[in-house]
């Protein structure tokens, strides 16, 4: 079972900002989301009212063709892990989270759960307040892919997470996801580490959608162009530039904006390499314009 999401006509203010500013957005179910977004660009409320943690004021969020919104049906069924805090009351021990999320978690999966507490080496007798952060993190991993929850959302939850840690939770969670397919949102600073995961890309800025797309679509809006430094440098000329590297007389340009046929032709002409730009690039060029 996987979750689809509607949401039309988003926005939610704060005093003083206005945190999610009119998003429509429609994501098909059964796929890995990648939402990235600049600090205080609206990803933890936008995930926060899909969880249905508050009602939504102005325009709609359906779930499963629902709203989530004090919906017993769905409630259970969507898992947001934000911090790990989120899922810890004080004096709880990292059993007592899991007897929990096994009481509340229709799909919930004892064996995952006890193998991530291995892989992340959590001592399940511990008091939650005694973990360190990364263990933390790897508790709040290991509830949000045991919950095996049809809508599942990791919004910056592994960060306290050591990298080989971030590593091996990125590849079950991926094995995890082929042998039980679910709607996946992961929202990251840490791009490039998580981008191999994504199927599709959302980017939001200031509240307000950038870009909706495939990964590999998005990754084909530019393209970084390598070869002879002044064949780069003619070829590139009135290109978006998103950046330059030299090295001796061979030069790399990333650019933004899409290559036609003929220009790639062109470049293979010049002896020129083009490849497919790096998703993070891509992200600092498109919500460069909120600079603060
Ligand atoms: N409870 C609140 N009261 C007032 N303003 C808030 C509140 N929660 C969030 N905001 C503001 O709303 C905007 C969006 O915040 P949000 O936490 O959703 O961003 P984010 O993309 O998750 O950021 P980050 O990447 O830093 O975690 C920010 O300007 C933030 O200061």
């Amino acid at each position: 079972m996987t979750f689809g999401i509607d949401i039309q006509n988003l926005t939610v203010r704060y005093p003083g900002v206005t945190a999610i500013d009119d998003l429509t957005l429609k994501l098909e179910g059964g796929k890995i989301y990648g939402l990235l977004g600049r600090n205080g660009s609206g990803k933890t409320t936008l995930l926060s009212l899909i969880a249905a943690y508050r009602r939504v004021a102005e325009g709609t969020i359906l779930v499963d063709g629902e709203s989530p919104f004090e919906n017993e049906r769905l409630t259970q069924d969507i898992c947001l892990i934000r911090e790990s805090g989120d899922i810890v009351i004080d004096g709880d021990s990292v059993k007592g989270i899991l007897r929990r999320s096994r009481r509340f978690r229709p799909n919930w999966d004892d064996e995952l759960a006890q193998r991530l507490l291995d892989l992340f080496q959590v001592p399940a007798n511990r008091g939650v307040a005694k973990l360190s952060r990364g263990q933390k993190s790897a508790l709040g991993i290991t509830v949000g892919l045991a919950s095996r929850a049809p809508l599942t959302m990791l919004d910056e939850s592994y960060l306290g997470m050591d990298a080989p840690s971030r590593y091996a939770f990125y590849d079950v969670l991926l094995e995890d996801y082929m042998e039980n397919p679910r709607t996946i949102i992961l929202s990251t600073h840490l791009i490039e580490e998580v981008a191999r995961l994504f199927e599709q890309v959302v980017i939001i800025d200031g509240g307000r959608l950038v870009a909706h797309d495939d990964t590999e679509s998005l990754r084909l809006r530019g393209a970084a162009v390598v070869g002879p430094a002044t064949a780069v440098d003619d070829f590139t000329t009135g290109m978006t530039i998103l950046g330059e590297q030299r090295l001796g007389g061979t030069k790399s340009v990333t650019v933004y904006g899409d290559i036609d046929p003929d220009a790639r032709a062109v470049a293979a002409d010049w002896g020129l390499e083009l490849s497919p730009v790096a998703l993070q690039d891509l992200f600092v060029h498109l919500t460069k314009g909120n600079q603060a």
